[in-house]
This record gives structure tokens, C-alpha cells and sequence, in this order.
């Protein structure tokens, strides 16, 4: 554990304090006590990496991509062989249950090992000619030094989904972690220094969000921003990358509907509702945030989803057999309560669950509420927490009309066996990713992104590359 249990920042390839000395501390949500702490830097020490960022990138993107390949493919091997470590100080800093964060420490590598095979295949293309002497080439190179700003909820696969292609793509990388979850970051330099990336190639700064987001976005020398957080501050992102026109992508915010028609397999819709709510304990931006259950299979739904949420096991994300850790900090249970006040008060019931766990402050019961209506804040406003919502509906139409009726389109989801309506139903369903009949879409082989609010850009799969690459056109004269 000593090894990746990191208190200092990363930069130029030196474990370094803030300038002054100043540092922050960092929580363990699921027993208040004080874990550890980690430099509070500011603009200037940013500015220090993104120039030790921009130094390394010549050596790095002239290297050849299967040189890339083999350093990001030791890293995979490093973070498989340190699968346990990592997983404990994931669950330890950010709560959720032990067996999920050794899922998340694999999820993260496989973005790696995905991104090791696919910068590879970075292929250029020879253009039929629009002149007898001329020929057109185009090559793709990496966009050059890349600022990322990670959240809370998945310290380290979200580090991993942008670092990953970005090496891959010929990119050097300042990254900051959430102020929340900084140490499954820097565990994740340290093992990127044992796996042979060089110096400055990866960079990880913590501190002040203002600073550190305001120098990465306003630095000509930074070319591209990746950002996967709340939408108001991806917008401010956007707005501050405008002045140097930088490349961005933006993962926010999402409003996820789950939607179970009449001629669903109940049984199976209850397990995808369980794995699409609760995983991360609802801190997910691709959970559900609201569930639609057509009229005929209303009742049966929420009493077997009730009863299925009520053998969920609250607890200490280290503890053996629990299921749902605690949220993140005491802000986000006074988020659940108030949508659930806000339903309650509307005429919601509440089946299970609904109220705080005695384990401490920030540990909530998984809880299902039905006859919630659609003007209520949990069904348009990400609750973010352990909070099911079931509101019933009549027809296919209505319940398109109501899926697509918010300024979010990240995930949705459907169950359904009527292959005509599958088909429609996903065509109709205004959001970058759908979940037919299965309540878990997140694979690195597969495009992760949203629409409207939710974002721009795709992270995994091939596209995923495309985001870190430019697209050069050579026209050459015969
Ligand atoms: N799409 C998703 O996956 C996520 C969505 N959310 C949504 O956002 C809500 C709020 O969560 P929160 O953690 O506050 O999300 P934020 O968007 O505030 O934080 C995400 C990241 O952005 C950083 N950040 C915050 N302010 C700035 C800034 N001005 N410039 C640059 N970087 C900045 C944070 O740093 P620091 O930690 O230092 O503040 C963190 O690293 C959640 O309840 C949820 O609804 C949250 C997390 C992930
Ligand atoms: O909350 C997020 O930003 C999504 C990360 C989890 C996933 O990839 O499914």
C-alpha cells in the first residue's frame, strides 16, 4: 500500500508539496476521520506543470505508437496486479463498497489495455484526388498537451478513461482530481512511473479548483480540456475555453429514465433498476433518476422492486457483505431529503427505506417512493443519491414525451419484448446511450458521451481516441 498511498502532487516526474506548504485534508465519508491530506497548489504550480507537460510532449509524441502501447500495457498489468490496493483506497476515500471499487479498478484498466490496443490503429487515409497531380493524405496526431478535471465518484476509472487515450494518442496530460478523492489519482502516477512513463508526460496537481481549473482553460499552451463533472461547471469550463479555442470534451450531468412497459420481463426489470439505481449508492451520472412503469405492470414492479431494495445492506464500504456505502458527504443526504420532502409532500409513499441510516451523517437508506408525479424535483433534478422514484404511465407516446422532457440526454434505459417497440422507442429517446433490457451500458469498448446538457464528446471505444486527435490534410504536388 505504501507504494500508491501518495500525499504529494506529481509533476515533471517529482513527488512535490505546494510552494507554501499548504495542504488539504482528505475525509473518509463513511467514518468522518481525516485519511490523509495532499498539497493545496494554486495557479502558479498548474502553470509549473503544464510547461513540464509541454517539454515532454515532443519525445513523447515522436515515439512509436507501439512504444506508447507497451508502457500503457504495463500500467494495465501494474493496476491488475494492485487491484486490492487501489480497490481499498478507493472504497476508503470515496465510500463505495470494496467489492464495487475492485470492479472499478478493473473498469479503469480496461480502459487502459483498450487504449494500449487502439492507438495503434491510428490510422491516416489516402484521398481519391480532386487533380491528376496532386495527391491527399491526412494523418491523425495527438491534440498536444491535455488539461483533465476528474470527479469524486469514480476517482479512478474516470483518470484512467481520459489518460489513457490521451498517451495513447501521442498527448501529455495535467490532471486534477477531485479535491474529495485525490489519492486513487496519484496512485495511479505512481504507477505510471513504475510502468516507464517519463517525466512530465503525466502530471497530477491538487488544490484549488478555481486556480488550477482557471490556468489549465486559459493556457494557450493546453489544448484540449476533458471534464467530467456537474454541468454548471462544465459550462463555465466551455465558456473559459473559448477565448484560447481549445478541443473540449464534457461528461455532465445526467437525468436517466427507466422505463418498463407493460410487456416487460418484470423479474429482470427489478435487477436492471437495482444495478442501474444504486450501484455507487445512486452517485452515478448514468444512474436512474427516475423510473416510468406502465400501468399494467405498476404494482408488480414497485412491490418487488420495494421488497428487493429493502435486502440491500448499508454499511462501511470496507465492511464484508455491504452492498451501498455511504454518499460522498453530508450535502449530498440533504439533496436526497429535500426530493424526498418535495415528493412526499406532493402525495408520494414511500415503501421502503426513507430516512437516514444510524451508521453516521452520511449514510442514507436506499429507499423506493411510488405515485410520484413528473413535476416533481426528483424526477428533474439529478437526486445523485439512493432515491427510487416510480411514477406510472398509460402510452408509449407519454412516455417518450416524458423521458425527453428535460434539458439532460445522457443515459436512458427500457425494458421491453416487443422488438418493433424496441426499435422505435430507442430511435425516439433523446439521449447518447440506451439501455435496452439491461440496466448496466458502461464498457470500455463502447462510445460513452451524452447530448444536450449532458455533454459533448465520447470516451472508450474507438471514437474515444478521436476525441485526444487532430486531423491533418496534407495536399502534396507531383
Ligand atoms: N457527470 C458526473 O459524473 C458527475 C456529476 N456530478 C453532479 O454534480 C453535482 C455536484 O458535484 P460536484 O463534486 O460539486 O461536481 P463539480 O462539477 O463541482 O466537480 C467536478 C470536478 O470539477 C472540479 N471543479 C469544481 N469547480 C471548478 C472550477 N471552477 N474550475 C475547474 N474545476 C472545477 C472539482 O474540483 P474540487 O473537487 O476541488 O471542487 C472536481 O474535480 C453532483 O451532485 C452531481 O449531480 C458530480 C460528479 C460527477
Ligand atoms: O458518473 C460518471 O461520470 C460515469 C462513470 C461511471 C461509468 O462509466 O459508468
Amino acid at each position: 500500500m505504501n507504494k500508491i498511498f501518495q500525499q504529494q502532487c506529481y509533476i515533471g516526474g517529482q513527488w512535490c508539496d505546494a510552494q507554501d506548504k499548504r495542504t488539504l485534508n482528505v475525509l473518509d465519508p463513511g467514518r468522518g476521520t481525516i485519511l490523509g491530506t495532499v498539497p493545496n497548489m494554486g495557479m502558479a504550480q498548474t502553470r509549473r506543470a503544464i510547461e513540464a507537460a509541454e517539454q515532454a510532449l515532443p519525445a513523447w509524441r515522436s515515439r512509436t505508437a507501439a512504444d506508447r502501447a507497451g508502457i500503457l500495457r504495463r500500467l494495465y498489468d501494474l493496476m491488475m496486479a494492485n487491484q486490492d490496493d487501489l480497490a481499498e483506497l478507493l472504497s476508503r476515500e470515496q465510500g463505495k463498497p470494496f467489492a464495487e471499487a475492485r470492479g472499478e479498478i478493473a473498469y479503469g484498466a480496461g480502459y487502459v489495455e483498450w487504449f494500449a490496443e487502439e492507438g495503434r490503429r491510428a490510422y491516416g487515409e489516402v484521398i481519391p484526388s480532386h487533380a491528376t497531380d496532386r495527391r491527399i493524405v491526412t494523418l491523425r496526431q495527438g491534440v498536444g498537451v491535455v488539461g483533465a478535471i476528474t470527479p469524486w465518484n469514480f476517482p479512478s476509472a474516470l483518470v484512467a478513461r481520459k489518460l489513457a487515450p490521451a498517451l495513447a494518442a501521442g498527448c501529455t496530460v495535467v490532471l486534477k482530481p477531485a479535491s474529495a478523492t485525490p489519492y486513487s489519482a496519484l496512485a495511479l502516477a505512481a504507477l505510471a512511473e513504475q510502468a516507464g512513463v517519463p517525466a512530465g508526460v503525466f502530471n497530477v496537481v491538487t488544490g484549488s479548483a478555481r486556480e488550477i481549473g482557471g490556468e489549465l482553460t486559459r493556457n494557450s499552451a493546453v489544448r484540449k480540456i476533458s471534464f467530467t463533472g456537474s454541468t454548471e461547471i462544465g459550462v463555465e469550463l466551455l465558456r473559459d475555453c473559448a477565448e484560447t479555442v481549445k478541443k473540449v470534451s464534457m461528461e455532465l450531468g445526467g437525468n436517466a429514465p427507466f422505463i418498463v412497459f407493460d410487456d416487460a420481463d418484470v423479474d429482470a426489470a427489478v435487477e436492471g433498476a437495482i444495478a442501474s439505481k444504486f450501484r455507487n449508492s445512486g452517485q452515478t451520472c448514468v444512474c436512474t433518476n427516475r423510473f416510468y412503469v406502465q400501468e399494467g405492470v405498476y404494482d408488480a414492479f414497485v412491490t418487488k422492486l420495494a421488497a428487493r431494495v429493502g435486502q440491500l445492506r448499508v454499511g462501511y464500504g470496507m465492511d464484508e457483505g455491504v452492498t451501498v456505502g455511504p454518499l460522498i458527504d453530508e450535502a449530498a443526504v440533504a439533496k436526497v431529503e429535500e426530493h424526498l420532502d418535495d415528493a412526499i409532500s406532493g402525495g408520494a409513499t414511500v415503501l421502503t427505506g426513507g430516512r437516514r441510516n444510524a451508521l453516521g451523517a452520511n449514510y442514507y437508506e436506499p429507499t423506493v417512493v411510488a405515485h410520484v408525479k413528473p413535476h416533481m424535483k426528483l424526477a428533474r433534478e439529478e437526486t445523485f443519491g439512493p432515491l427510487a422514484g416510480v411514477i406510472c404511465f398509460t402510452s408509449e407516446e407519454e412516455v417518450i414525451r416524458l423521458a425527453n422532457d428535460t434539458e439532460f440526454g445522457l443515459a436512458s434505459y427500457f425494458y421491453s419484448r416487443d422488438l418493433s417497440r424496441v426499435w422505435r422507442v430507442a430511435e425516439a429517446l433523446e439521449t447518447g446511450m440506451v439501455g435496452i433490457n439491461t440496466g448496466l451500458i458502461s464498457t470500455e469498448v463502447a462510445p460513452f458521451g451524452g447530448v444536450k446538457s449532458s455533454g459533448l464528446g465520447r470516451e472508450g471505444s474507438r471514437h474515444g481516441l478521436e476525441d485526444y486527435m487532430e486531423i491533418k490534410y496534407l495536399c502534396i504536388g507531383l
